[in-house]
Order: C-alpha cells, then structure tokens, then sequence
C-alpha cells in the first residue's frame, strides 16, 4: 500500500471535525485503513488519524512500541478504530512527551487522562468496547484529538 501525503499543520482539514464513517465495510474504506497503516509506519509513527492523510473521516490507527522515549511501551499488533468515542476516562491524568505527524520538530509535555474506555467498529465492522491506560491511552487521545480539529500543541500553555 502506497504511503499517503501527510497535512502539515497550518492546512485547514486539521482544524475540522471530521465526519462519521456511514459503511465501515466499503472497499473504499478498507483501503484507506490499509493506506494510513503504510503512511504510518513510513512516517515511523504510533498512530495516525485519516485528517493528517487528508480524509475528514472518524478513523485511526493505533499501534503502540516501545521506542527512545516510551521504552516500555506495550508493542502492539496495528489497530483501527471506526467512528470511535471516549466512553470513560479517568479524573487522574499524567504527563507525557507527545509529538505529531503533522508538526514535525515539535516536542512537548502534554497531561492526558491515564486511562479510559473507548467504543468503537473495529476493521470487520463489529462493536467494540476496550480499557486502556499509559502510553496507549496517551496515542488514542490524541488521535481523538485530530477527529475534532484539535493539534497536541493546542493543548500546551
Ligand atoms: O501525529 C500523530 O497522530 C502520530 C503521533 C502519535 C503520538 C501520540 C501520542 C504521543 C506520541 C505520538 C506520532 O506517532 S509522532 C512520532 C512519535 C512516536 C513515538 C513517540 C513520540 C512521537
Ligand atoms: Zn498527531
């Protein structure tokens, strides 16, 4: 699968909520997963969101590793999350180093919910409810994040 052009901060479709995905199982659909899968591992990522390849769509691909500055970061087989929502996060936050795809130079500290629950259809269009916490928890809040137009160092003071 090719890897895709990735929006730089700045382009309009990050400052936009992006719409639900109404047939999970189009073929369309299944390809850009593929696509965004490829993009992000060529971009060295741990996870994308279909705004940053310029697809208003509720879709992201998460894939935790452990890397220099998670080094215990659970690895993780690539995961995709259709029209996902937060269902429950927890009052306790924590600090982590977070940088994006689409603000390439850019480190900084963000303080995010240190766990939560999220809903979503998975690749085959089934329900899915899952716990997560730490690092994992950190990357799908942040690709929420992009679902709604919001960029981590809006976040930042
Ligand atoms: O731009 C993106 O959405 C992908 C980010 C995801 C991310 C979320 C939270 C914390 C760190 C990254 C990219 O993976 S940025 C590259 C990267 C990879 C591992 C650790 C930090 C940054
Ligand atoms: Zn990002």
């Amino acid at each position: 699968a090719p890897s895709l052009p990735i929006a730089q901060q700045g382009e309009a479709i990050l400052a936009q909520s992006a719409a639900v995905v109404t047939d999970p199982l189009h073929p369309d659909i299944q390809a850009l997963i593929r696509n965004m899968q490829a993009t992000m591992l060529a971009a060295n990522g741990v996870g994308i969101a279909a705004p940053q390849v310029f697809r208003s769509l509720r879709l992201i691909i998460v894939a935790s590793r452990p890397n220099p500055r998670y080094p215990d970061a659970p690895l993780m087989e690539a995961v995709a999350m259709i029209n996902p929502e937060i269902i429950w996060l927890s009052i306790e936050t924590c600090l982590g180093e977070e940088g994006c795809l689409s603000v390439p130079g850019r480190r900084a500290q963000v303080a995010r919910a240190e766990r939560l629950t999220v809903r979503y259809l998975n690749q085959q269009g089934e329900r899915v409810e899952a716990a997560y916490s730490g690092f994992v928890a950190r990357i799908i809040q942040h690709e929420m994040d992009h679902l709604n137009g919001i960029l981590f160092v809006d976040r930042v003071g």
